[in-house]
């Protein structure tokens, strides 16, 4: 697709577009340090002791952090206004502790919200599936779907509940995977969204999010095999929030919630069986 002015003001005319094709090579440290920016323990071997490494399935998603960039260097939306809506994970197979994946990455669906676009971004690779749903302020009203609308709130109680905690070192140190958005470490470009200070990245919420609730059911987080979420509130470094999980076994819905407002809405995770690590 041309980036001429009447495509970069219709972010509808963006529907189906390739983004490209990448080839990203990562090794042990950077598992580890993805692993360690999320969260882990250094008691948690398998995620941070090269020896014995299981790379955690959301690793993949800074691997993949180009496409939702490409998109937005190409002019589809103002990426300094934009924000992370959503994120989905299918994964297909194991990622080894080294190695490389070739990706390719094309647009989804572009929704018209009126005063907001929602743009997906879908990345393919032999691992994993991965859709982003960036929430665009100001490039909807270009006359397109209004696509789907806001799902509906969760009935009933949790089976389990836990306490989520995030450092205020958190964003700092996550941006080192990769995403280096100035909204999450530069105070002038978080206050130019609206916000008071630096937000954590969605992407650092929703891979702790699948450490808490792999604690919680017993699961090895590295077994993550689906994850999808929405992101509903943003969230500070320093921050807590209750994480309400619903359902038994391996496949379970979760909700994040501080002061009453969710955090991230309409999670799930579903994990396969392996044997609890330490
Ligand atoms: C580059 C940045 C990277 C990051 O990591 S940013 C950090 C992570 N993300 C966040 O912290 C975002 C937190 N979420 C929010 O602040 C808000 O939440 C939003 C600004 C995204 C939206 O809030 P509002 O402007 O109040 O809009 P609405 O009234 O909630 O929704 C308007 C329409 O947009 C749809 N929508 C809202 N969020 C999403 C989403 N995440 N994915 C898809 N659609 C979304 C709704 O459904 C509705 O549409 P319908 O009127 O048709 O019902």
């Amino acid at each position: 697709m041309s980036t001429d002015a009447s495509t970069a003001r219709n972010a509808g005319a963006w529907r189906g577009a390739d983004l490209g094709t990448r080839t990203v090579a990562y090794d042990e440290r950077d598992a580890i340090l993805y692993a360690l920016a999320v969260g882990a323990r250094a008691d948690e071997l398998d995620l941070v002791f090269e020896e014995r490494l299981r790379v955690l399935p959301t690793f993949a998603l800074t691997l993949a952090q180009w496409a939702p960039d490409e998109l937005g260097d190409r002019g589809a939306f103002d990426p300094t206004t934009a924000l992370h809506g959503s994120q989905q994970l299918n994964v297909l197979a194991s990622l080894p502790p080294r190695g490389e994946v070739t990706m390719t990455a094309s647009v989804g669906e572009v929704w018209d919200k009126g005063s907001a676009a929602v743009l997906e971004v879908v990345v393919r690779s032999d691992y994993f599936v991965a859709t982003w749903s960036l929430f665009a302020p100001g490039a909807g009203g270009f006359g397109g779907d209004r696509g789907p609308g806001k799902p509906a709130a969760r009935p009933g109680a949790p089976t389990m509940t836990g306490r989520f905690e995030t450092t205020p070192n958190q964003a700092a140190l996550y941006r080192l995977t990769g995403d280096l958005h100035p909204i999450h470490i530069d105070p002038a470009a978080a206050s130019r969204i609206g916000q008071p200070r630096p937000i954590l990245h969605g992407l650092c919420t929703l891979g702790a999010a699948v450490l808490d609730v792999a604690r919680l059911i017993g699961a090895h987080p590295a077994d993550l095999r689906s994850l999808d979420g929405r992101f509903a509130t943003a969230i500070f470094p320093g921050d807590d929030a209750e994480l309400r999980v619903f359902g038994e076994g391996r496949e379970v819905t979760f909700e994040m919630v501080r002061d009453g407002k969710p955090v991230i809405a309409n999670g799930a995770a579903g994990f396969d069986e392996s044997e609890r690590r330490q």
